[in-house]
């Protein structure tokens, strides 16, 4: 197997005396959507943090495409290939949709010396029409964005994710607040990515069908520790994960 795009090593995280992430360690591979599953407070959102460089683990090591994170910042992240996308919009309400998708790409393609004197779009404006299209969204191109339905703004704030090409991409609850015609239309485009260019998901979500569709691969938390992983029909039919979360 090739080696690993996303590595974590025994990360561990605590604020006081909570226990947040206990020693998780797990490997993504390229083209993998991974999904990280577990009740509320059970460490998803702790960990992918710790990832991010938005937290320091305790302990522990994070490796992308081989290379260690510590202490890198979200901009160099970025350059490093790992793109995001939060449980919170973050679009900006009164730009259109083509302008906030170029405005994302300018954040990652753009230094301080091109934004100066490089064209205004940074020649980014064919590359934001394409990633419009792909995720059909050329009928809102110039409607602001702040205008679109709360589904459409999640697709927007996807495609703003994408612009930077990266080859792994960290999604934070995709699903959450999606009305189910656009979440399936969602599903299925995320996928389609993911198949042209075999870029490496990792996923936090609690729609399980959502999750479980999507996803290649599922590692369930409970209480800071992997307690299962597998394919989505064994994790289906694990009794720990049952007894821990599904059957709740
Ligand atoms: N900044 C913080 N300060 C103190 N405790 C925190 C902090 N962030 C998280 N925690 C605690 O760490 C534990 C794990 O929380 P975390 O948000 O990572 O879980 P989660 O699985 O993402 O939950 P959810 O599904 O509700 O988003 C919880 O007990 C939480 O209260």
């Amino acid at each position: 197997m090739s080696d690993p795009v996303l590595s974590i090593r025994n990360i561990e995280k605590s604020f006081g005396g909570i226990r947040a992430v206990r020693g998780v360690s797990f490997d993504v591979h390229k083209g993998e959507v991974l999904g990280l599953i577990g009740p509320n407070g059970s460490g998803k959102s702790t960990l992918f943090n710790c990832i991010l460089g938005q937290l320091a683990p305790d302990a522990g090591e994070v490796s992308v495409n081989g290379r260690s994170v510590a202490g890198m910042r979200a901009s160099q992240m970025n350059r490093l290939g790992v793109g995001r996308t939060f449980q919170q919009l973050s679009v900006f309400p009164k730009m259109s949709v083509l302008d906030n998708i170029i405005l994302a790409g300018q954040e990652h393609h753009g230094t301080m010396l091109s934004r100066l004197f490089g064209a205004p779009d940074a020649g980014l404006t064919g590359e934001a029409e394409r990633m419009i299209a792909f995720f059909r969204l050329t009928h809102l191109r110039d409607e602001l964005a702040g205008s679109l339905s709360y589904g459409q703004q999640k697709l927007v704030d996807a495609a703003m994710a994408f612009m930077a090409g990266p080859s792994l991409v960290l999604l934070d609850e995709p699903a959450g607040g999606v009305n189910l015609t656009m979440l399936s239309h969602f599903k299925e485009r995320l996928s389609a990515y993911n198949a042209e260019h075999g870029t490496t998901f990792v996923v936090i979500e609690h729609n399980m069908e959502f999750v479980m569709s999507l996803c290649t691969r599922i590692i369930v938390l409970a209480e800071g520790a992997v307690i299962a992983e597998g394919s989505p029909d064994e994790i289906r039919a694990n009794q720990t994960v049952i007894d821990a979360y599904l059957g709740g």
